[in-house]
């Protein structure tokens, strides 16, 4: 087995199933947010936390925090309704099994889950970040996970297009949510056209000026810069073959099905910033701050950092994200010395 330990509860309460993936402490305590998703099966969720923990392991290194992969699921089947009872209850189990970790493993929010679930497992656990600001947490992680992926934008359209600016630019930008929806708020000057599933995300989009198409129009829609921002599993090697797009560069984790399809992508003259680099701002900034009790500017400050990161990658031969990867595996070869 690739991971430290993976913990799987029925909860007591809610009798939802529970998984804890921690992946590597190399380099300090696990650390990842909560999924709350339906699976087909309770195996998928296992699936989805083992994937996910590994890519955190990745992303904490290439950020450079002091902190290993971990990530937790809320496992829900398909026929259960999710009523506010079921939800804090498992929230309450979950609580409980990260107290039992002893702060080996932090969770914090991830899809599905936010600030107020974070605040129903600290009271079984102190290892919760991202509460609410009322809680004195920095609340949703958002804001700087938009931040670091427009960093990792800029610095990319750098090497791709001699600029930063995006000015006159065609973006597309799957996932008109919390961090897709910041993200294009931020391209000033460029011609942004958005996408969601959730069509009434379409008016809101529309009045702040931005197109917009349907979600299998995302990727038959020539553009210089793509931006998934929704779900991962966007690039297949089907997908990355009639792809027109000079860079993309967004938050979705795991936009990859395997590995092998950043190299069509460099192949094809695409330029494909790995999902964990260009999304660590949120773990970066909120870990920073509730954890390593860093100031404002000072936490922002790593998140922009990202931006060298990116550089770094880009300017390293072989495709962005062998380079990456590389750079995960120095410093994990290093341990936390
Ligand atoms: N929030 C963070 O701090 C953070 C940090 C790192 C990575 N991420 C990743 O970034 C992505 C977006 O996160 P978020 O917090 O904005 O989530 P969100 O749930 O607020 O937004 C996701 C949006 O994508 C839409 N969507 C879902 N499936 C879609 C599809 N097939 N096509 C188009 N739209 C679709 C949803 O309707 C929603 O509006 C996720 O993959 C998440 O794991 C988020």
């Amino acid at each position: 087995m690739e991971h430290e330990d993976v913990v799987i509860r029925r909860g007591r309460r809610s009798g939802v199933t529970l998984v804890i993936a921690a992946h590597s402490r190399v380099l300090g305590p696990a650390v990842g947010g909560v999924r709350l998703r339906r699976y087909p099966d309770w195996r998928d969720g296992l699936e989805d936390a083992l994937r996910l923990s590994s890519a955190m392991t990745d992303k904490c290194a290439v950020a450079g925090v002091p902190f290993g992969g971990g990530k937790s699921v809320v496992a829900l089947d398909g026929g259960t309704e999710l009523t506010p009872e079921l939800r804090e209850a498992a929230f309450e189990d979950l609580g409980e099994l990260i107290a039992s970790l002893d702060g080996s493993y932090l969770a914090g929010p991830d899809v599905g889950t936010g600030p107020a679930d974070m605040a129903v497992l600290r009271r079984y656990s102190p290892h919760v970040f991202c509460l609410p600001e009322e809680q004195g947490g920095v609340g949703s992680s958002s804001g700087p996970t938009a931040v670091g992926v427009l960093a990792a934008l800029r610095s990319a359209a750098r090497h791709v297009f001699g600029t930063e600016s995006v000015e006159g630019r065609r973006v597309v930008l799957s996932g008109f949510g919390s961090v897709g929806s910041l993200v294009a708020e931020g391209l000033t000057g460029a011609e942004v056209i958005v996408s969601d599933v959730d069509t009434s995300k379409r008016e809101p989009a529309r009045r702040q000026g931005f197109g917009w198409i349907e979600p299998d129009e995302v990727l038959n829609t020539p553009c210089d810069i793509l931006v998934p921002a929704a779900v991962g599993g966007v690039l297949s090697p089907e997908t990355a073959a009639r792809l027109e797009a000079s860079l993309v560069v967004g938050p979705a984790n795991n936009q990859l099905t395997d590995d092998s399809v950043a190299e069509l992508l460099a192949d094809r003259g695409i330029r494909w910033i790995p999902d964990f680099v260009a999304s660590a701002g949120g773990v970066v900034y909120t870990l920073g701050r509730e954890i390593e009790k860093l100031g404002h500017e000072e936490a922002i400050a790593r998140v922009e950092a990202i931006g060298s990161t990116v550089d770094m990658v880009l300017s390293a031969p072989g495709t962005p994200l062998a380079a990456a990867r590389a750079l995960a595996a120095e410093r994990l070869k290093h341990g936390r010395g």
